[in-house]
């Protein structure tokens, strides 16, 4: 699987990088962003997979979270793949900021006609995983997950269905409840059909009280976030994790919305998060 080079920059001592590559799964080209910290040039690293919102790409956290500096000093490879396939031509595809492209929801559709592209759960736990160790001096060994809100909903989703890729997991503001909830209902509805059955293998207030994850799970969320009430409803992972056993501590923040002055105000706890669950 080849990785191309779209643009390579020094950033704190490492390297952050952009590239391609093609994705079967998603059927065209698949971009990514890398931040390689200096303890890489030395030999594999802990890699933690960073996935973005709605409207996101791989440069908006890349660009906004501030999260290069601190990684830098913990030795964490940053992986942030886009959030969906793009110029797929496919009529519907565009136009909806909350669904389509942008807004991959991070799972394999299995509707026609979003099947044949968006296929963003593949992509990134097998396809981009699979280039990164080829490619980078990464350690799939010690990998971990954490995300933003769709972003957070692909965190806790792909964490909870796939525990032998990803040995930590952290989410700020995530859709937990993706079927009780607009966001989710809309792209379920469409990329998985009514089939309430399917919703609920990418559901995480679902999948935990089914499997709890092995380690503890840390939420950020924002008590400003315009999208709290409608969209996100973290008591409802709260509640399910108490259920199931699933150690969790969810922060609640006065003052702080969804945007990224949010996410880089508490990246930082978040890399402590991931590196000492890598590291243990
Ligand atoms: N256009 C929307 C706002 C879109 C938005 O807030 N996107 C969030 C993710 S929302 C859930 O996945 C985001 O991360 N945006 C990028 C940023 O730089 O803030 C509207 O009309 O409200």
């Amino acid at each position: 699987m080849s990785v191309e080079v779209a643009s390579e920059h020094g950033c704190f001592g490492g390297v952050q990088g952009f590239y391609r590559m093609a994705s079967p799964a998603c059927g065209g080209t698949m971009r990514f962003a890398v931040f390689q910290p200096p303890q890489a040039r030395k030999g594999r690293v802990p890699v933690l997979y960073y996935l973005a919102g709605l409207t996101c790409s791989e440069e908006t956290a890349t660009m906004k979270a501030g999260a290069q500096r601190v990684a830098a000093e913990l030795g964490l490879m940053l992986v942030m793949p886009d959030t969906s396939p793009r110029d797929t031509g496919i009529d519907g595809a565009t136009g909806d900021w909350e669904f389509g492209e942008a807004a991959g929801f991070y799972l394999d559709a299995t509707q026609a006609p979003w099947s044949s592209r968006f296929r963003m759960e593949t992509h990134v736990v097998h396809e981009l995983s699979a280039a990164v160790a080829e490619h980078f001096p990464a350690d799939p060994g010690r990998a971990g997950i954490f995300g933003h809100s769709m972003g957070g909903h692909g965190a806790l989703v792909l964490a909870l269905r796939h525990p032998d890729k990803f040995r930590s997991l952290s989410a700020f503001a995530p859709i937990v409840a993706p079927s009780q909830v607009p966001w989710g209902q809309k792209a379920f509805s469409r990329y998985l059909g009514d089939h309430h059955r399917a919703w609920a293998e990418h559901d995480a207030c679902e999948l935990v009280q089914r499997r709890p994850f092995g380690g503890p799970i840390l939420i950020d969320q924002g008590l400003d976030d315009k999208f709290l009430a409608a969209q996100l409803q973290p008591e409802r992972f709260e509640a399910a994790c108490a259920e199931a056993g699933q150690a969790l501590t969810l922060r609640r923040h006065a003052g702080y919305d969804h945007g990224y002055y949010f996410i880089a105000s508490f990246i930082e706890d978040h890399l402590r998060h991931h590196a000492a669950q890598l590291s243990a």
